[in-house]
């Protein structure tokens, strides 16, 4: 029967039309999930011949926790898409984020470019290439050095002053000596006021205005949505929000006008940049990172043009406040709800207090002088990394194996913040708990002689390896300065004046992994310490 004849006979049999249809369908789908050199990595089968599982667990907002029953349920090697393989294998982590390798970010970061008027432009964030990426970094690496930022600690300070004095005033007015305060929605203001202060010298006032300023908070949830889940199949993008004509359609849908909001976020940008422009650099008084982004000359020449310091100041802002208020959130949550924990960093900081080793507002040298501060802020970044999603990258040409599986040149590989740090093989049974000495002890065994020191060695190197809450190798975090920064001074102020409780002991928080894994409802009753 020639092709003429058996497509003139089933388009007039619908039976067998539906037939032919599914057929067509399973072997295609028994093409993708055997014929592919993946086939042998365990894995769930419906994820194995579609992008619809992933892109679902994502679209609701619990791919965290689907990671970490996915690894525990397969192993360290799992097949979580038609090209797609998580792990959690720590040897494999210093190969994959190496700088050395060649790693590039997959098409996943498609939909994180910045959307001007000159099109979609790739951030330091969201380039793919490695070699565009080194030119990205190059000039404004520099502005994120520690010793760079500590010249902006007095902005670090207006911000904590700013925090406190609210805090009192709200104390002073209140009729029971302690207050109600949703601790989630101020540890994000006071995070958006500080990322604008030390970009571009304009705190825009979330916290005196106790407001999501210009719907700037709510813009970047919007679209972390959409680049979220799209994420999980980016060929989708540019017939979605990545096509002018859909969307502009976009903004007469009200369910999708809130996550089409890649230009809102790139214009507030770009309005704080106006403030610069009668500016010469050279004589400029402002002493922020756009400033020096602008002044970076190499060999004598200026480096960056202004599409460049735009897309700088867009990755602070989006980058720059979701995760060190979700980092912060943590630190108070797990604290609150551990009293001993609470009691030795209070102990921690009232002995430096006491001792007079403490400023008016604490300041960063003197907080890295508290290791128990330290122990936990690690080990709140640990239990509630910021980033809930696979950390993309592409297997370039040869090929690698992890953990004993061989993955061809093409696929996509990745591991899940959340999946590595609750590896119970790497911090043992209790890797679900909150527990700040787990730190401590691993260092305070790595100097023991003979094969108990080698294995505490190993054993912290493993432990290092696995907490990727900034990412890790050339593409690791920026910011992390900034936010180490911000974190260590405001923990130990409000620790050494303030007792906080939940509000609501029973209820346990909500949360939800748009690529940051964002946490609902940090109501906190508020008192003065009796000391
Ligand atoms: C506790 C706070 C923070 C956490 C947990 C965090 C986490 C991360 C992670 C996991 C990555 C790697 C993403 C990947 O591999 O795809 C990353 C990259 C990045 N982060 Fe952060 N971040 C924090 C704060 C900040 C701040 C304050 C800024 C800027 C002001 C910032 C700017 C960036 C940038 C620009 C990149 C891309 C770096 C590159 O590709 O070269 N981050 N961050």
């Amino acid at each position: 029967m020639g092709a003429t004849n058996v497509l003139s006979t089933t388009t007039s049999n619908p039976v067998l039309a539906i037939v032919s249809g599914i057929a067509v369908l399973l072997i295609y789908f028994a093409r993708v999930r055997y014929s592919s050199r993946l086939r042998l990595i365990p894995g769930p089968f419906l994820a194995s011949i579609s992008h619809i599982p992933r892109l679902l667990s994502v679209a609701h907002g619990h791919a965290h926790f689907d990671a970490i029953n996915l690894h525990r349920k397969y192993g360290s090697v799992v097949r979580v898409g038609p090209n797609h393989v998580a792990f959690s294998d720590p040897e494999a982590l210093s190969i994959v984020y190496s700088a050395y390798f060649r790693f590039e970010k997959s098409d996943f970061y498609l939909p994180f470019d910045a959307k001007t008027a000159h099109g979609f432009v790739p951030t330091v964030f969201s380039v793919r290439s490695e070699h565009a990426h080194r030119g990205i970094k190059r000039p404004i690496a520099s502005a994120y050095s520690m010793t760079a930022l500590l010249e902006l600690e007095g902005l670090t300070d207006e911000c904590i002053a700013i925090f406190q004095n609210k805090v009192e005033d709200k104390l002073d007015s209140s009729e029971h000596g302690s207050i109600e305060m949703n601790l989630g929605d101020w540890l994000h203001w006071y995070a958006f006021d500080l990322i604008t202060s030390i970009t571009f010298s304009n705190r825009l006032g979330f916290m005196e205005s106790e407001t999501d300023v210009e719907g700037i908070i709510a813009a970047i949830e919007g679209r972390l949505k959409y680049n979220a889940t799209i994420g999980q199949w980016p060929a989708l993008h540019k017939f979605l929000l990545g096509n002018n004509l859909v969307s502009w359609l976009a903004n007469f849908v009200p369910s999708i006008v809130k996550m089409n909001t890649a230009g809102k976020i790139v214009q507030f940008a770009a309005r704080q940049l106006k403030r610069y422009e009668t500016k010469d650099p050279e004589k400029s008084d402002f002493r922020d990172m756009l400033e020096r982004f602008k002044r970076t000359k190499i060999n004598g020449e200026i480096q960056m043009t202004d599409v460049d310091v735009l897309m700088g100041a867009v990755g602070n802002i989006f980058a720059g406040s979701d995760t060190t208020a979700i980092s912060l959130r943590s630190m108070f949550y797990y604290l609150i709800n551990d009293p001993n924990c609470m009691r030795r960093l209070v102990e921690e900081v009232d002995e430096m207090n006491r001792a007079g080793k403490l400023s008016k507002i604490v300041t960063f040298a003197e907080s890295s002088d508290m290791p128990y501060l330290q122990a936990c802020l690690k080990e709140a970044m640990r239990m509630h990394p910021a980033v809930g999603l696979l950390l993309e990258r592409i297997v370039p040409e040869g090929g690698v194996t992890i953990d004993g599986h061989y993955i061809p040149a093409g696929s996509v590989v990745g591991a899940n913040p959340w999946a590595v740090a609750r590896d119970r093989n790497v911090y043992g049974e209790d890797a679900d708990q909150f527990r700040p000495e787990r730190w401590l002890d691993a260092s305070s065994r790595v100097g023991m002689d003979g094969a108990a020191g080698e294995s505490a060695r190993t054993k912290l190197k493993d432990m290092e390896r696995n907490f990727l809450a900034f990412g890790m190798g050339s593409r690791s975090c920026l910011g992390k300065n900034i936010s180490l920064l911000e974190m260590n001074k405001l923990v130990p102020q409000m620790l050494r004046s303030y007792e906080f409780r939940l509000a609501d002991p029973n209820r346990e928080w909500d949360m939800e992994d748009y690529w940051f894994v964002k946490q609902l409802g940090l109501n906190c009753r508020i008192s003065r310490r009796q000391t």
